[in-house]
């Protein structure tokens, strides 16, 4: 069973919460991506997003378009991140998700990459710019290979949409909670709140907010509507920052109670 699926099962069943952080393959260098994924396993991480630099980036804010900048001056490709991660997978247990657009697969080749990604350990795709409508082309080689894609709703995502991209796929719902880029917000609308709920009320996967969420109290605030929350831009600065205590605050405040070990 895939690793995704296998975490997602224990959350139902321990009702517990998740936090995932999100950062950029590659900004502080190729062993900076090793150091960090088992860092952010033992700080108490459910999962982790890996990010792929890319120079045309549209869902990213600017701090995720700067990383991903810093990370391609490193020289950072693809094909490097992948076996960076198949070099550290042996060690470390939580789900491996990779977060790219279209653009930087196809020109790998969509069957290299899936099959690449399976050998490296990696258990699932996060690809923004993928519509439902076109995604078989992916779909049906991830199935094969045991890779999870999560597929995102936003705020404006029709309630049929909402249930049928539930429908598919075993993993979890990516819920974007704000209109827009990545990126630190300072406050959350009630829309963000009403919009978790409806996501709840129609999936019959676990949710996971993601967008904006940039503080321990953000974190307490959003984990309630909704079954985990995904914080991306905050991470990629205190990485940077090399403030590791924030991000332990911040994987702290979900209060992650584990009851069985990974
Ligand atoms: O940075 P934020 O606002 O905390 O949001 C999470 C996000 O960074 C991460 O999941 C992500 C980075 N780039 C994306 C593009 C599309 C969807 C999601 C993402």
């Amino acid at each position: 069973m895939n690793r995704i699926e296998k975490v997602m099962r224990r959350i139902k069943e321990n009702k517990e919460k998740a936090f995932i952080p999100y950062f950029m393959a590659g900004d502080g260098g190729l062993e900076a991506l090793q150091q960090r994924i088992i860092f952010l396993e033992e700080t108490g991480a459910t999962a982790i997003e890996i990010g792929i630099p890319f120079s045309d980036p549209v869902a990213d804010g600017p701090v995720i378009q700067a990383a991903g900048i810093r990370a391609l001056q490193e020289g950072t490709t693809l094909k490097a991140v992948i076996q960076t991660i198949a070099g550290v997978r042996p060690i470390v247990h939580v789900p491996l998700i990779i977060m790219t657009y279209m653009n930087p697969i196809i020109a790998y080749g969509i069957e290299k990459f899936i099959e690449d990604s399976c050998h490296a350990g990696i258990d699932g795709l996060i690809l923004p710019d993928l519509p439902i409508e076109e995604e078989t082309m992916v779909t049906s080689l991830a199935e094969k290979f045991g890779i999870e894609i999560i597929r995102l709703v936003t705020l404006t995502s029709p309630l049929e949409r909402i249930r049928e991209i539930s429908s598919k796929g075993k993993g979890f719902i990516y819920a974007v909670t704000i209109n827009g880029i990545t990126g630190a917000r300072s406050r959350f609308d009630e829309e963000a709140v009403e919009h978790l709920k409806r996501v709840k009320s129609v999936s019959t996967l676990p949710v996971f907010a993601g967008f904006g969420i940039s503080t321990p109290s953000h974190v307490e605030e959003m984990i309630h509507y909704c079954d985990g929350v995904i914080v991306g831009s905050k991470i990629v600065e205190f990485f940077s920052e090399n403030n590791l205590s924030a991000i332990k605050e911040l994987i702290r405040a979900a209060k992650i109670k584990r009851t069985i070990k990974q």
